[in-house]
């Protein structure tokens, strides 16, 4: 799937600390039959061929809904599942490696959290940029914080979308407008939520009135 800004609008990404009542594969499936428009498999501390498996029955629900799937850190795994691309941070191989070895097609997305970084990650071939924490994160609570100034300069920094990240919910959103970014990323307000429609719905219509068209 080729990459297009509008993806970004509303990405969910996966943590099984939030499963429950219902097994991730169930969540998945609320978060794409509601809306959501990107999903990324994040999975810190599986086994590779369970990751594998898990990946493969997550790809044939993205393909339904045609979302993209990203594949959080593991290229062989993206390629082996044949997602639509993989997001990497800094402490992970660089943009430019992990473009080389996607080759041209897939979707490659890079956590940044200084201008320099982003314009590095962006020559090197990033379709997008993953930037936060924008508010503390109950997910990832050693994630660095960002302000809304360094995210605004981060935005003007490349021509590439920026998707803000870290503690984003339905209530906080609306502070990131005039930011510049082109979407957000969500974990806790999406599959933290008991009611992961309703939380999808709602996001959606408030992260349209924050993002730049
Ligand atoms: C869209 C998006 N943005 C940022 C991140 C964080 O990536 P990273 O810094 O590699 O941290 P971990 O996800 O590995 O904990 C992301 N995953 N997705
Ligand atoms: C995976 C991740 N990366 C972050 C960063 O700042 O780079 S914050 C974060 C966790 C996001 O989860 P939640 O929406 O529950 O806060």
């Amino acid at each position: 799937m080729k990459f297009h800004k509008d993806m970004l609008l509303l990405y969910a990404i996966t943590d099984q600390a939030y499963t429950g009542e219902k097994n991730l594969l169930q969540q998945i499936e609320e978060a794409l039959a509601s809306g959501v428009t990107c999903l990324q498999l994040r999975e810190k501390n599986m086994d590779k061929q369970d990751f594998l498996n898990e990946a493969m029955a997550v790809r044939k629900r993205t393909r339904q809904y045609g979302v993209p799937l990203i594949i959080n850190d593991d290229v062989e795994i993206a390629i082996a599942c044949n997602a639509d691309g993989v997001h990497v941070g800094q402490e992970d191989l660089t943009a430019g490696e992990v473009r080389r070895r996607i080759g041209p097609d897939r979707i490659l997305g890079v956590t940044v959290k200084t201008a320099e970084q982003a314009v590095k990650a962006w020559k090197d071939g990033a379709d997008y940029l993953g930037c936060g924490a924008v508010f503390p994160s109950p997910t990832k609570k050693n994630a660095i914080a960002i302000t809304m100034d360094q995210l605004s300069a981060i935005c003007r920094s490349v021509p590439i979308p920026v998707t803000a990240i870290g503690g984003i919910t339905y209530e906080n959103v609306s502070l990131l407008q005039g930011t510049g970014i082109g979407g957000v990323s969500v974990i806790s307000g999406i599959f933290g939520q008991s009611d992961i429609p309703a939380a999808v719905r709602a996001l959606k219509e408030e992260v349209r009135k924050v993002v730049v068209s």
